[in-house]
């Protein structure tokens, strides 16, 4: 087992703990971070932006974004990261998939270019209900890159609590693909509450499937977990 687990306190402990893990990335050299949306990650976000890291000379690499939404829509992820990290603590450049793409060929292969010639140092996820990382949902091959992926009813609907209308979740979604995740050469996985606590048991505990894409993190040499005590109150050991 390569995998380090925190748990931790809270969402706001997560967050201390999360920016200490950039810092130390930084101090060791880190150039580009990969950087994911959600509401697990903010915490970190906001203790990266109250402090005096420098990112100015850094490069970003966004895991995912909606198909079909242009990135001053506030629903994209676009819009979240420049919201919650960007816009206060700006970096040299921010990579994010083009969610206005058509040709979704050209953008996952222009996509899967980037990470190719910025190989990420430091992957931070958040981990879906179902098991996603990204937007990999339950099934997706481990050796996909950047790809278009059709979002599950269980993603539509979890969500569906960030738009006025449950008719305007997107559909589909450009991710990164479980390969392009696992070429990090650190991985850090934040997941919190008691709806997290199963997904976080198989990711950590169970078979290395498919069915499960977070269990591919298991095959990883350098994954950091952070957990609430909810998330974690499936684990075995
Ligand atoms: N594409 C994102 C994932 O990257 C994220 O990990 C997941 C969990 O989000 P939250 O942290 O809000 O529970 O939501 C979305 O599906």
């Amino acid at each position: 087992m390569t995998m380090d687990i925190k748990i931790v306190k809270d969402q706001q402990a997560g967050g201390q703990a999360g920016y200490q893990l950039f810092a130390d990335a930084l101090d060791a050299g880190a150039n580009v971070f990969g950087l994911a949306t959600g509401s697990s990650p903010i915490t970190i976000y906001q203790a990266l932006t109250a402090s005096d890291l420098d990112f100015s000379d850094k490069i970003s690499i966004n895991l995912d974004e909606y198909v079909g939404l242009s990135a001053t829509n506030p629903q994209s992820y676009h819009y979240f990261m420049q919201e919650h990290l960007f816009n206060q603590k700006p970096f040299k450049h921010n990579y994010l998939p083009d969610g206005l793409a058509t040709d979704a060929e050209a953008e996952t292969s222009r996509y899967d270019r980037i990470i190719e010639n910025n190989p990420i140092d430091l992957q931070l996820l958040g981990l879906g209900v179902n098991g996603h990382i990204g937007f990999n949902e339950p099934g997706t091959a481990f050796s996909e890159l950047t790809h278009k992926v059709a979002l599950t009813p269980s993603t539509i609907a979890a969500n569906a609590r960030f738009f006025a209308d449950p008719n305007e979740v997107p559909k589909y979604a450009y991710s990164m693909g479980i390969a392009s995740i696992m070429q990090a050469k650190h991985i850090v996985l934040v997941a919190y509450g008691e709806n997290k606590a199963q997904a976080v048991a198989q990711m950590i505990e169970g078979p290395v499937t498919e069915a499960v894409p977070a269990s591919a993190l298991q095959n990883h040499a350098n994954v950091t977990v952070i957990l609430d005590e909810a998330a974690a109150s499936q684990l075995q050991k």
